[in-house]
């Protein structure tokens, strides 16, 4: 198995406050990565790190590695404007821009230079197509992005981010907002998307993370406490913490 990320020893604070310890794991190309564990264990700082959304939030820094191609993530080198066009993120909440379905999807290849509207057409329908979202759009491209559903609205976030074209997707509890079919329509899509990116999602569904992904790491209190195939964490987990907080004795 190919590993797209490799975590070292990555350590994350906020000021003095240590919030990740100095985890390791590797994360396997095209496939899908569950971070579960209680609120506040750290899996959302650890996501924001692997594109450098922690840098935006004054105090926070990093220090250990995430070597993605040869580079290290966290070195003052990387350019993260780079970084995150290849690195993408969906948020928990929809958030498109108050703007056309189309302009959502355009917004980011224009400002990269792109200008040709035959060849931003044709990315607009791509990426639709590929977040599943076309068949519901097509007739409304010019249409406000706010007159979506909740779960179409993330579905064009998710378009909106594969329009970039990833190699790694970065997803923060991208259904825990939704009702029960758009989050089943989502996690239909995402599984669809592992053929094409590798993809790591926080989540605190445990349904949802044994449903769709092929390994799952448990964080507690900042530290990785379990990582291996989401079967095995779901079924016969080697530490005890693991298998009481999937079994609900505490979280
Ligand atoms: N912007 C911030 N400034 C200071 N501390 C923060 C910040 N964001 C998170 N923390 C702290 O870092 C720790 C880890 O938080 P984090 O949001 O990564 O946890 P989480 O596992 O994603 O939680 P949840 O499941 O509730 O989203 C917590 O103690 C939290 O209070």
């Amino acid at each position: 198995m190919e590993h797209i990320l490799k975590v070292h020893n990555l350590e994350i604070f906020y000021g003095e406050k240590r919030a990740v310890n100095g985890i390791s794991m590797d994360i396997e190309k095209n496939s899908i990565t569950a971070l579960i564990g209680p609120s506040g264990c750290g899996k959302s700082t650890f996501l924001r790190s692997v594109n450098r959304m922690n840098d935006l939030i004054p105090g926070a820094r990093a220090q250990g590695e995430i070597i993605y191609e040869d580079l290290n993530i966290l070195s003052k080198q990387i350019n993260v404007v780079a970084l995150r066009k290849e690195i993408g993120m969906v948020f928990q909440k929809p958030n498109p821009f108050p703007k056309s379905i189309y302009e959502n999807i355009t917004h980011a290849l224009k400002f990269s230079g792109l200008k040709k509207k035959s060849q931003l057409d044709e990315l607009v329908e791509e990426s639709l197509q590929k977040a599943a979202l076309w068949d519901e759009v097509k007739d409304r491209l010019h249409k406000s992005a706010l007159s979506l559903s909740g779960g179409q609205q993330q579905r064009l976030c998710i378009a909106r981010t594969i329009a970039m074209k990833p190699t790694v997707m970065l997803l923060d509890e991208p259904s825990s907002a939704l009702d029960p079919i758009s989050n089943a329509k989502v996690e239909d899509l995402i599984v669809e998307l592992k053929k094409d990116y590798s993809i790591i999602i926080v989540t605190h569904n445990m349904q949802q993370a044994s449903r769709i992904s092929d390994k799952t790491a448990f964080f507690l209190s900042g530290d990785l406490i379990e990582y291996d195939a989401t079967e095995k964490i779901f079924t016969n987990p080697s530490v005890k913490k693991t298998e009481e907080y999937i079994s609900g004795r505490f979280g």
